[in-house]
């Protein structure tokens, strides 16, 4: 039989079986709710009222078991027909009530009594075949509580495992936030040390650039200096030829002065105001090499300040180098750095889903350390491109530097040449000047060491009426006397006189100053000479000699002397010599001798004032003049206002004149 009853436990018929019940280990019961191993409890219910049934009042253990043992030989649960399936049918066991009325019939009741109780041993079978199976259910449910319990320890011991390795990983994760932060703050510094370093870089290059610029203008001075520089060394060079031509014609004019020494005074003259003008061309010649060598210091100076610069722009350039490098290496750490942090993500992406914020903060961090590295490229391209040029820069300074080099060296070779030339240049002119000295001696001794020249003076227009000077005065044109005779008739007699030289009444100041200037020169290389002038009163001694000083054409003899010596000595300063002028004069009067400059001013007391003059001479065969005024003088209006001085001393006592420079 089946009922929809069947394998349900009865009801507990108490509330003790209940808390009977209750003594079921709590553990038990507690890993099984906590396992959600979903057990019937009417199983253990069922178990317990088992236990009640077999623990009857009316029944002992011990005949329990001999009824069960009854049961058991009757073989199954058909007591009488009877079949237990519900509670129903026990408790209907249970009240079913002895039958028969006659208490005395033993029989009938004992009969009862072994119907009931085989009833009941069917019953206790029921039970027993039900406890079996809730037993054996009750196994299995330990067996698959057990393993439930294995599997729950087993994944409580992966699940705490888990969870260490989770916070292990956090921790990790939390030390990697760390030094990713860290690496993060070590990013931005080195980011404001690149932006340092760019700003640096963009200095470097407006400073470079600056110093490209005023190498640029240094350059182009140094070219514009360097055409000058050819420009001046074409004219020396046109200037040098000029001189050699100048000194081989002169030395073919020397040689022709030594074959005609009579006709070489003239041309001696003309040599000496070429010589002049070669002077005047050595002197601009060492202008010229003066500014040469100024010229040439400039370009050494600038020269070396394109060294130093360069020499800068090499330190900056390798200062760039090695922060190029630097960052090149940082970008390289940080780019190893986001790999492994990379890696680390997808690692931790592949742990754990839990840390996906901060994975999202990291892969922020990370997209923003690209973008660093990123920029840092650009940079870093930016600093290549701007070490590019400045080494563009640096190679373009090497070669203006080089050039430069080259072109000093050109200019120093240049200037080494004119410099070799010029000196000698200087030593034919010191050759040259030597032999015109000789030459020059040698023509005034052949002229003759004195000579006496002759000058007429024109008649004065007050007498020129009632003169007969025209019919007096002749001049002899005859080869051997013309220019150097003079004929005088007196009481219808001619006296013929020859002198060296005869100006007559047409000859000018210069004409006389011509022959004069040579004994200048003469005195000029170191010859004493003296110039006398000789004649009666109001003859034109002084006119001569002084003549009008306000006037160019009338200038006399001293004035012009002193113009040629004054000139003469600045352009042999030029050579080396030094000059020491010193001014005296004296006028000699009956044997007397009246210092003109002297301090003491004529008219006072002239007689008081004379001094004892004595005239001596040393043993290098000098004249002095003893207690003469003598003064220094550097130029001729010094020497001018001297003059003005002797003559306004010698206008009280104008007679017999004469005169030493
Ligand atoms: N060559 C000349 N040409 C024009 N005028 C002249 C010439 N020589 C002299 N005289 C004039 O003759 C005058 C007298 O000349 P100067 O005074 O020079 O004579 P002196 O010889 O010096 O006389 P003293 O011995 O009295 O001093 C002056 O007026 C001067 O200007």
């Amino acid at each position: 039989m089946s009922s929809r009853n069947q394998n349900k436990p009865p009801r507990s018929p108490s509330n003790k079986k209940e808390n009977v019940l209750d003594e079921a280990p709590l553990d038990k019961r507690r890993k099984i709710v906590i396992g959600k191993m979903v057990a019937p409890s009417t199983n253990l219910r069922s178990r317990s009222v088992l236990s009640t049934v077999n623990a009857g009042p009316n029944l002992g253990h011990g005949a329990d078991q001999k009824a069960a043992a009854v049961a058991g030989s009757d073989g199954g649960s058909s007591g009488g027909g009877i079949e237990f399936n519900s509670r129903e049918d026990v408790e209907r066991l249970l009240s079913e009530k002895m039958k028969g009325k006659n208490k005395n019939d033993y029989k009938g009741k004992s009969e009862q009594m072994i119907e009931y109780i085989r009833k009941l041993r069917t019953c206790i079978k029921w039970f027993m075949d039900l406890e079996d199976g809730h037993l054996s259910e009750l196994e299995k449910l330990r067996g698959t509580v057990e393993f439930q319990e294995k599997r729950h320890t087993e994944f409580e011991t992966q699940m705490r495992k888990r969870e260490e390795e989770l916070n292990m990983t956090v921790e990790q994760l939390e030390t990697k936030l760390a030094s990713s932060l860290e690496s993060f703050q070590k990013e931005e510094a080195l980011k404001l040390a690149a932006l340092k370093s760019y700003e640096k870089e963009a200095e470097a290059r407006v400073t470079s650039e600056a110093s490209r610029a005023a190498l640029s203008e240094d350059l182009e001075r140094a070219n514009h200096e360097a055409k000058r520089s050819n420009d001046q060394i074409k004219m020396l060079q046109e200037t040098n030829k000029r001189l050699q031509e100048y000194n081989t014609s002169l030395q073919q004019y020397n040689s022709n002065l030594q074959s005609d020494a009579v006709k070489n005074g003239e041309t001696i003259s003309k040599l000496q105001k070429e010589k002049n003008a070669m002077m005047d061309s050595l002197t601009s010649l060492r202008d010229h090499s003066n500014s040469l060598k100024n010229q040439l210091d400039s370009s050494r100076t600038t020269l070396q300040d394109a060294l130093k610069q360069k020499e800068d722009l090499k330190k900056e350039v390798y200062f760039l180098r090695s922060e190029l490098q630097q960052v090149r290496d940082d970008r390289e750490n940080q780019l190893a750095q986001v790999q492994t942090l990379t890696s680390e993500i997808a690692n931790y992406k592949e742990l754990t889903g839990k840390s996906s914020k901060e994975l999202d903060n990291i892969m922020a961090k990370t997209n923003a350390l690209e973008e660093t590295c990123s920029s840092q490229r650009v940079q870093i391209q930016s600093l290549q491109h701007q070490l590019a040029a400045a080494n563009e820069k640096l190679k373009m300074a090497d070669l203006t530097a080089s050039e430069t080099m080259s072109e000093y060296l050109q200019q120093k070779r240049t200037l080494n040449d004119l410099q070799n030339r010029v000196a000698e240049q200087e030593l034919q002119i010191l050759e040259a000047e030597k032999l015109r000295k000789k030459l020059h001696n040698t023509i005034l001794e052949l002229k003759g060491n004195i000579r006496v020249f002759c000058r007429v003076r024109p008649l004065l227009p007050e007498k020129e009426s009632n003169t007969t000077e025209g019919a007096i005065v002749s001049y002899p044109t005859s080869t051997e006397f013309l220019g150097r005779g003079i004929d005088l008739m007196h009481h219808a007699q001619t006296y013929s006189f020859t002198f060296d030289k005869v100006f007559n009444h047409e000859a000018s100041q210069d004409d006389v100053f011509v022959e004069i200037s040579q004994l200048v020169q003469s005195a000029l290389d170191g010859y004493k000479v003296c110039i006398f002038a000789y004649g009666q009163t109001g003859s034109g001694k002084t006119y001569t000699m002084m003549g009008r000083p306000e006037a160019d054409e009338e200038k006399g003899l001293i004035p012009r002397s002193l113009e040629q010596i004054f000139q003469t000595s600045q352009a042999l300063q030029c050579q080396g010599w030094k000059y020491k002028m010193q001014a005296s004069m004296l006028e000699i009067y009956n044997e007397t001798i009246r210092d003109l400059l002297s301090p003491v001013r004529p008219g006072s007391n002239f007689d008081a004032n004379v001094k004892q003059y004595a005239i001596k001479h040393d043993l290098n065969g000098n004249t002095h003049v003893s207690d003469l005024t003598i003064i220094d003088v550097c130029s001729i209006n010094e020497v001018s206002f001297l003059l003005q001085q002797a003559a306004q001393s010698r206008a009280q006592n104008s007679r017999f004149k004469g005169y030493s420079i």
